[in-house]
């Protein structure tokens, strides 16, 4: 294997000796990479960022990624430092430094980088073809804005190709919304009166409301949360996205004294089904109306009537509260605002890499290729995937409210998945272990079995919360299931 001349020393070493040091080395690399942690500027007024990492004055140092993140909001032609931390798990950051991106969502911008320290330090171009800035920040300088972004999101663009070998593609266009689709088309809704607040969000407030007699919901987005408004309204605003599962949409307007943004929707007299399970148990037909109604809702929302300009959507924040019911008992969908508008594309191929697309879902709900951060990122059908998983677990909570399931036996108090596994404060660790590591699913209690459409409700919900995001049913298919039973 080794060779050596007499004067001059030379090594040759066969190909495949070659490589194992070659592998040697890179194992080398990456463990110590693995060792390196990174450190990031730490400012957030959101305590949840904490859990990224070990905080340490105005330091973090990151547990699960190697990438710090910055997010600024633009104020005056400045940006100035909404949240600086350890980015998310399985976070990608491929520049060194915190070169701003214009973010889609106006007026923020925002960096990912992978040297120590460096989100302190941004590099910024404003539009109006200024020279760069660079804006250095110490812990004494910054000032919050606004909370921003919490555990539960996770990130990606869309680049889009040109590639005439394929024509058609099959997927569908993950839509950014751009600044340019912002306008500003909301009109004051008159006779609103707020009433009684039901239900308070990350970003909104929800009021019960007069309008002219009668009785509405009212979402309340401060003015510093217009892009999430606008958000939440495009998708509400899209063709015919009137349906008997999706809650009515009435409007949207502004309040004038504080310049808040509201959307008006029809009011859902038992609240959200969060709370309908809380107070009530159900019978079985009852469960069934509420499973059936909730799933037609969902193929609805995911259903491509391309011809009609009415794009799949994905919900990417299904969870029991962010479904309502209404008097008849009927489930409808509402809270769009982390919902991605799935544009068909033609004659374009499309991936996506990570950038930002915030995601606010409910931790409980998070799929395991979403908690992995693994989701196949040349495909945009896991976000429906996603949804899908996060209706089994829904489905389980209805059933586990149905009285006619527990026969002679007292009807367990409401929970939420894995609330009873992992008890009520679940963490994101616990979570990732029990439901990706030991892939567990909320367990199926032992007085079903004895019912003769246990084995059918089983495999339903075994094939919605699939590991496998590809052996997962569709929505359509859930109904078809559920009429089935
Ligand atoms: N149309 C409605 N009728 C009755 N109650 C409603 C209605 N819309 C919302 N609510 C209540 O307000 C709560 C919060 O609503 P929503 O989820 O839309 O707000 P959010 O700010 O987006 O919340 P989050 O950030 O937690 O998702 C709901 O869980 C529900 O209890």
């Amino acid at each position: 294997m080794f060779t050596f001349h007499s004067k001059k020393p030379y090594l040759v070493i066969n190909s495949g000796f070659f490589f194992l040091i070659l592998e040697f080395l890179f194992m080398l690399m990456v463990h110590q990479s693995l060792l390196e942690k990174r450190l990031c500027v730490y400012q957030v007024t959101d305590s949840k960022y904490s859990s990224a990492g070990n905080v340490s004055g105005s330091e973090q140092l990151c547990d699960k990624t190697d990438c710090c993140l910055a997010i600024f909001q633009i104020i005056n032609g400045q940006p100035k430092v909404d949240t600086l931390a350890c980015g998310i798990a399985n976070m990608v950051c491929p520049d060194a430094t915190c070169r701003a991106k214009p973010h889609f969502i106006d007026p923020y911008i925002q960096c990912t980088c992978r040297t120590d320290l460096c989100n302190g330090k941004i590099t910024w171009s404003p539009e109006t073809e200024q020279p760069p800035v660079t804006q250095h920040y110490t812990a004494a300088s910054f000032k919050i804005l606004n909370t921003y972004v919490c555990l539960k999101f996770f990130i990606f663009d869309v680049y889009f190709l040109e590639d005439p070998l394929q024509p058609s593609c099959h997927d569908y266009n993950v839509q950014p919304l751009c600044s340019c689709q912002i306008k500003a088309s909301e009109n004051q809704i008159p006779d609103i009166v707020l009433q009684e607040v039901l239900g308070q969000g990350h970003f909104a407030s929800v009021y019960q409301a007069k309008q002219r007699g009668s009785v509405v919901a009212v979402k309340v987005y401060p003015a510093n949360w217009k892009h999430m408004f606008i958000k939440e309204k495009e998708v509400y605003e899209l063709p015919l996205m009137k349906h008997e599962g999706i809650v009515k949409f009435l409007g949207t307007g502004r309040k004038p004294d504080n310049g808040s943004l509201l959307i008006v929707l029809q009011y859902a007299e038992y609240g959200s089904l969060h709370s309908f399970l809380c107070k009530h148990t159900s019978s079985w037909m009852l469960s069934m109306k509420l499973c059936q109604t909730l799933s037609e809702g969902l193929s609805y929302l995911h259903s491509d009537h391309h011809s009609m300009h009415k794009p799949p959507v994905a919900h990417r924040d299904l969870s029991s509260s962010n479904v309502l019911v209404r008097a008849d008992w009927t489930c409808v969908l509402s809270d769009f605002g982390s919902a991605t508008i799935l544009r068909s594309c033609s004659g374009h191929r499309f991936w996506q890499d990570h950038t930002t697309n915030m995601q606010f879902c409910t931790l409980n709900y998070m799929s395991p290729e979403i908690l992995e951060g693994s989701v196949n990122l040349s495909s945009s059908s896991y976000l429906l995937q996603g949804d899908i998983y996060a209706l089994g677990l829904i489905l389980w909570e209805v059933w586990m409210r149905c009285s006619d399931l527990f026969p002679g036996g007292a009807v367990p108090q409401h929970l939420l998945p894995y609330e009873l596994e992992l008890e009520a404060n679940v963490t994101f660790e616990r979570l990732i272990l029990y439901v990706s590591e030991m892939d567990r699913r909320p367990s199926i209690p032992e007085n079903w079995k004895a019912l003769p459409q246990v084995f059918i409700m089983k495999e339903l919900l075994t094939d919605c919360w699939d590991s496998d995001t590809d052996a997962r049913l569709t929505a359509a298919c859930v109904v078809d299931r559920l009429i089935s039973l």
